[in-house]
């Protein structure tokens, strides 16, 4: 109430007629003044996340890489990992390695994977149900999946040449400041794998154009989450795809 009425007799002081002008133009000026305000902070959050985190690129889609390997700390000691002793390695890396798999088994895959995809649709066909159906989210596959204890990509398709957008990348926080972002960028028969802890949080860029095709394989020490090892068989070692897809 004391509030009203402090404020009735400012408005008739400040001015008969010209009152209502007075106002609006008050009303624009503050309005210009918080946009130039939020305009200003947004601007110096953005330079201050660039500088925070850099770039660096651990392997070019045009690179022909034999088994390189980059070690990262493991996140967690080995003993309060849990999962399986036989699994509890004392480092944790990333490796990289090109030309592991032959192209024909590459070109394959791919040929099989887009007859799936037109048969029962691919990315588009589908709504995500949660946060990990959409791989441009960070996670840590150990989190996300539970079973991983190692993960790796097998690429079917090339960075730039197949779509654009589409790189993985590695999240490396510094507590000091000076986040860096590693990126792999996929490419036709790459594999790429990591251990899945902690220590390996990454998330993949949303694809701009075209179509990216990776095969994510799990490998995992606890018996109870794996499967068979697959044993070859007539259907499994045909190179048809089969007719009923
Ligand atoms: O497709 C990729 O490059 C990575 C996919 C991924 O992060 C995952 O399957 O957990
Ligand atoms: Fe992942």
């Amino acid at each position: 109430m004391a509030a009203q009425q402090r404020r009735r007799p400012g408005r008739g002081a400040r001015g008969g007629k010209g009152s209502a002008g007075g106002n609006s133009d008050m009303r624009n000026k503050g309005l210009l003044l918080t946009a130039f305000a939020g305009g200003f902070i947004a601007f110096v959050i953005f330079i201050i996340d660039s500088m925070q985190h850099g770039e660096t690129t651990l392997a070019l889609e045009f690179e022909n890489i034999t088994a390189a390997s980059w070690p990262v700390p493991c996140a967690l000691p080995a003993a309060t990992r849990g999962g399986n002793p036989l699994c509890q390695t004392s480092s944790c890396a990333r490796m990289v390695w090109d030309g592991l798999v032959p192209m024909e088994d590459v070109d394959q895959l791919r040929s099989t994977a887009d007859t799936i995809m037109n048969k029962y649709g691919g990315a588009d066909g589908g709504t995500a149900q949660t946060q990990h159906d959409e791989y441009w989210h960070t996670h840590i596959d150990k989190v996300t999946y539970g079973s991983f204890d190692y993960t790796c990509l097998l690429y079917l398709s090339t960075y730039r040449q197949n779509f654009t957008g589409g790189r993985f990348v590695f999240e490396d926080k510094s507590y000091r400041g000076g986040d860096m972002h590693r990126v792999v960028e996929p490419k036709a028969g790459r594999v790429s794998c990591f251990t899945s802890g902690a220590e390996n949080p990454h998330h993949v860029e949303q694809v701009a154009s075209g179509t990216r095709y990776a095969l994510t394989i799990a490998f995992t020490c606890d018996p109870d989450m794996a499967i068979p090892q697959p044993r070859a068989t007539e259907a499994t070692t045909s190179s048809a795809v089969p007719s009923n897809l």
